[in-house]
């Protein structure tokens, strides 16, 4: 069986980082294995607290899993500082992991903070050079390239701008971008541009679409896919996970981890 690691923060409400990258991974049929970089007590209203384990306990948990059982794709998600962005890139590195999907996790949805100020610089200089894949939304797009993002040729400005930080895709992820009828995602090979576009669904239910649609680009690098049909299958992914979103707590709801085999089993 193959293996996915997700490098990322806890989310006591199971909607959004480790818990969602764990559930996709196991929906897409690869074995899932996490290092927790903090844990977060979240619901669907928001984040309540913010809890750092700090670099040490980060590089034990990567030791654990490279020593013994190694894995075929990884993902970081929310890394919170500099310190743990340093020795995850160390690591990652000296351990020659190398399907890497780099989710810039920098804000919440509800704006609270999940990665401090200062980190930005070490997350584009440190972890950005080893990244197979990043994907960053529209806001975490301008804060890595700098500039405001309005429209598409804004979109592939910044893609340009964040894929000469060293990763080989870039993928800027439109779901921001709340007055389109679609759902339109870009991705950047260096040379050339290619859109995945899905339709908006109306609905408050998308707490950790991003950790999803990057867990799923994971799992599907794991097993061999290459990037196009990577993102292809994490694009079905996750808009069947919108089209079904969750209806609990109350604000935000997850996305539903189980709707793409659903449709598939439904489909046979
Ligand atoms: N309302 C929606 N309907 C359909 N697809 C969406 C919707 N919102 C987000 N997406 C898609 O979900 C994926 C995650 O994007 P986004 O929500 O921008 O990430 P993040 O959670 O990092 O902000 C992208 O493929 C995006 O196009
Ligand atoms: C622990 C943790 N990690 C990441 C996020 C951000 O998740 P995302 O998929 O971007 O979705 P929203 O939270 O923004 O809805 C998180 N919230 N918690």
């Amino acid at each position: 069986m193959k293996k996915a690691l997700t490098i990322a923060g806890s989310d006591s409400g199971g909607g959004a980082g480790i818990q969602a990258d764990l559930k996709t991974f196991q929906e897409l049929e690869v074995y899932g294995m996490s290092v927790i970089t903090a844990v977060t007590a979240q619901n669907t209203r928001g984040v309540q607290g913010v809890f750092p384990l700090g670099p040490e306990a980060v590089s034990r948990q990567l030791a654990s899993i490279a020593e013994d059982m190694g894995t075929d794709a990884l993902k970081t998600g929310m890394l919170f500082d500099s310190g743990i962005i340093e020795v995850v890139a160390e690591k990652i590195k000296a351990y020659h992991w190398e399907k890497l999907v780099v989710d810039p996790v920098i804000i919440a949805k509800g704006g609270e903070t999940l990665l401090q100020k200062e980190a930005v610089k070490a997350l584009k200089s440190q972890l950005l050079p080893l990244a197979f894949i990043v994907t960053p939304n529209l806001p975490e797009a301008e804060k890595l390239a700098g500039m405001p993002i309005r429209n598409t040729d804004d979109m592939k400005e910044a893609a340009r701008i964040i894929a000469d930080c060293g990763p080989r895709y870039c993928l800027i992820k439109g779901g921001h971008h709340e007055s389109s009828p679609v759902s339109s995602d870009l991705l950047f090979d260096g040379a050339n541009f290619y859109e995945y576009t899905a339709k908006r669904y109306v609905t408050k239910n998308t707490h950790g679409t991003g950790c999803t649609f990057s867990s799923a680009i994971t799992a599907e690098l794991a097993k061999g896919a290459d990037i196009f049909a990577a993102v292809s299958t994490a694009k079905a992914f996750i808009t069947a996970a919108i089209e079904d979103g969750i209806q609990i707590g109350h604000g935000h709801g997850p996305t539903n981890h189980w709707a793409y085999q659903k449709r598939r089993m439904n489909n046979r």
